[in-house]
């Protein structure tokens, strides 16, 4: 039963997670072999300031 975890920031729109857990599975069934109805997407929507790279939460960052 493969997983794919998706770690982002929050703030994708329904309709774009939609999309994305269509498009890895359609990856996934192209580029590993898998069976569309084993696969799992779970997304992990993490607040930015729950987040650090660097050194810095993502609400400090300057692309913010
Ligand atoms: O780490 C960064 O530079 C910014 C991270 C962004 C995301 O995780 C995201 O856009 O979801």
């Amino acid at each position: 039963m493969p997983f794919v975890i998706v770690e982002m920031w929050q703030g994708r729109t329904v309709e774009q997670k939609r999309n994305l857990v269509k498009a890895i599975t359609q990856a996934m069934v192209d580029h590993a072999g898998c069976k569309p109805d084993h696969l799992h997407v779970v997304i992990h929507d993490t607040p930015k300031d729950s987040w650090g790279r660097d050194g810095v939460l993502g609400i400090d960052m300057k692309e913010n």
